[in-house]
This record gives C-alpha cells, sequence and structure tokens, in this order.
C-alpha cells in the first residue's frame, strides 16, 4: 500500500509540462553542447576574460524550452560570469546567443529583460529603503519604457500605472508577501527578499528567468515554499535556467543539469546521473583524483611523506632537528617502539 501511495504521489508530482519537458530530453547523448529539440536559448564561442584569467569559455550551449535547468560547477566555474554575459550585465569578449533566434549580444540589460529573458542574483538586490510594493513597480521598468509614447497621455498613463500597481499586488499575493506590501524590503527576512525578487522578475511577465542561486541565505521554512515556486515557473510555461551548489535542490527540481568548470561546458545529462558522471566528480574534487599514479609520482609521493616524517621527528625529539637522514631514522625508530 504504501507503494501504492508513493507511486500516486509521484504520479501527482508528473504534471503535463513536466511530462513534456522530460520528454524533451529522452534519448538525448550526455554530451556538452548536445542540441536540444526546441531551444530558447542558443549559445556560441562565448569567452569572457578577465586580464589572464578566461572566466568563461563556452562552446556551444542550449536551452531547451519549457524546462527546468540546473546549471551547476565548483566554485569560481564561471557560472554567475555567464549569467552576467547573457543578459547584458557584463560584456563578453566574443560570442554570440540567441533568444527566441534573436541575437542578444550587445544588448543592455533592459532591452534583454525586454525580450522576456530575466535574471535574479546571488545577493538580492531589493533596494532596502523602498517599500515591498515600490520594489516591485520597479520592476516594471522594462514595461514602461516600451510604452514611451503613451505615457506622454496622462489618462493612458494613469491606467499603466494602475494596471502595473495590479500585476504588482497579484504577484505579491501569490508569493505570501502582501502583508508585507508597505514594509521596507529591510525589514524582509533572506528568504522573503529571494521570494520578493523572484516575483519582481516576473513584472515584465518573461519567457525565460535565470535564478542565481534561489537557495542561498534563505532558511529551511522558507525553501520548500522557494521551490513550489520555481516549480511552478516551468508550470506556467515558463523556461527556469538556475544556477545552485545545493544538489538537493538540483536533484529535486531540475530536468536537466549543465556542469561548468574553468569556465567550459564539461558536462550534461539528467540529474540522476550527472551526480556520477566522472568529469563532473573530477571537476568538483579536482582532477585526475582517482587516475593511477604514474612511477615518477609515486617516487615523488614517497619521498615527500619521508621527507615530512623526518622533519617531524627532528623537530618533536629531545636532542634537537634531525642532523641527518640517519639521525632522523632513528628518532622516526624511537618513536616507534
Ligand atoms: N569582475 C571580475 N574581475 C576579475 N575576475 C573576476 C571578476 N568576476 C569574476 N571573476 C573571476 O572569474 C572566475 C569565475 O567567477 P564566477 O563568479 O563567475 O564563478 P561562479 O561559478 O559563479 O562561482 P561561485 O559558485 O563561487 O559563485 C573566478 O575566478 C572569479 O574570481
Amino acid at each position: 500500500m504504501h507503494a501504492d501511495q508513493k507511486a500516486g504521489g509521484e504520479a501527482a508530482a508528473l504534471t503535463p509540462r513536466k511530462a513534456a519537458a522530460l520528454k524533451a530530453f529522452e534519448g538525448l547523448p550526455h554530451e556538452p553542447g548536445v542540441p536540444k529539440p526546441d531551444p530558447i536559448l542558443v549559445v556560441d564561442k562565448v569567452v569572457r576574460r578577465f586580464g589572464g584569467l578566461t572566466a568563461v569559455n563556452v562552446d556551444h550551449l542550449e536551452i531547451q524550452r519549457g524546462s527546468i535547468t540546473a546549471l551547476i560547477g565548483p566554485n569560481g566555474a564561471g557560472k554567475t560570469t555567464f549569467f552576467n554575459q547573457l543578459t547584458g550585465f557584463d560584456t563578453a569578449d566574443s560570442g554570440t546567443w540567441t533568444f527566441n533566434g534573436k541575437r542578444m549580444n550587445g544588448l543592455p540589460a533592459h532591452r534583454v529583460a525586454r525580450a522576456g529573458m530575466v535574471r535574479t542574483f546571488q545577493l538580492t538586490k531589493a533596494l532596502s529603503k523602498l517599500t515591498v510594493l515600490e520594489n516591485m513597480r520597479l520592476g516594471a521598468q522594462g514595461q514602461r519604457g516600451e510604452r514611451f509614447f503613451q505615457s506622454l497621455i496622462p489618462a493612458l498613463w494613469r491606467r499603466q500605472e494602475e494596471e502595473i500597481t495590479r500585476r504588482a499586488e497579484e504577484l505579491l499575493e501569490r508569493f505570501k508577501l502582501a502583508a508585507k506590501r508597505d514594509d521596507f524590503a529591510g525589514s524582509l527576512s533572506g528568504g522573503q527578499r529571494k521570494l520578493l525578487e523572484m516575483a519582481r522578475a516576473l513584472m515584465v511577465e518573461p519567457e525565460m528567468i535565470m535564478l542565481d542561486e534561489p537557495m542561498a541565505g534563505v532558511n529551511p521554512a522558507l525553501t520548500q515554499s522557494l521551490l513550489g515556486h520555481v516549480k511552478d515557473l516551468r508550470e506556467q510555461g515558463m523556461t527556469v535556467l538556475f544556477v545552485e551548489h545545493d544538489m538537493d535542490m538540483v536533484r529535486d527540481i531540475s530536468d536537466w543539469v549543465v556542469v561548468m568548470a574553468q569556465g567550459a561546458v564539461i558536462a550534461e545529462g539528467p540529474p540522476e546521473t550527472i551526480m556520477s558522471d566522472e568529469r563532473v566528480i573530477d571537476a568538483y574534487l579536482g582532477a585526475h583524483h582517482d587516475a593511477p599514479l604514474s612511477v615518477e609520482e609515486e617516487e615523488e609521493q614517497l619521498h615527500e611523506a619521508e621527507a615530512e616524517l623526518e622533519a617531524e621527528a627532528g623537530v618533536t625529539h629531545e636532542d634537537g632537528p634531525a642532523a641527518s637522514p640517519d639521525r632522523a631514522e632513528e628518532n622516526v625508530k624511537e618513536r616507534a617502539e
């Protein structure tokens, strides 16, 4: 009975949108840059250098429409820098990327947002001296700019302002922040700020939302709620790309996982297999951790170990530092006895 209940629960969690997202990835090779059946974002040869450091060097990447894709990788892999390039918050040295078939490289952040691709930040950008509602209304700036000429006519402008407030209030309701509407954003908890950031990103009615570490700084009480909201974005037809270090969250909500290391995409695949992919384990633990040692490497390690033992034995011996390898050997023997 327990198994049935479990199966029922899982079936209930497999919504049509989730099923469609999973089907889109079925049978795809688990290789970096693998083409997707219906990509909303296509990235080619994006490079960003800081002095001598190549922070991003992504050869090819496609993000499947309507899916939740996780972007993972060790610290300093280039995930945030990559987000910054794609969303116009920084300028790539080279490369191209298209969103819904339109070239996005070179566009400033507000135009990228207006095209339907928005992002949130690792450290939330909520303006603490503005109220929650004011923060939400600011999120609609892209829409305002688009209707600049309408805004010259007061009646149209007022109607638009009312629309913006109505949408903001609806979203605050959905994200359970309605009671905080008139509080300063600075008074919110870390998790509530993350919710506000997500709600604010939705003010421009995006097609794709990019979340930079949505779980960072969120207390456990809000974790489930945040997860639910992210899944909900896909249920509403949006595409989600998120950076996250919390592997439970990655396993729980993503349909597909892209792994970055040292600026490049090194692996892609479904969450259940990607965590055991050797390339991924190597990237997290440091390259070649489990490759057999060469004779030279073995000798070098032996030598280093001996030198350490000798040094230790010399320092801790009553007679003072080891004067010679022989003396050190004696010290080691004495300690062993
Ligand atoms: N403005 C900058 N100037 C110089 N170096 C930078 C700059 N921004 C990022 N870097 C470097 O680029 C590399 C990639 O950094 P990035 O923050 O994109 O990695 P990340 O994968 O997002 O890491 P984390 O998971 O720790 O957030 C790092 O070595 C970082 O020090």
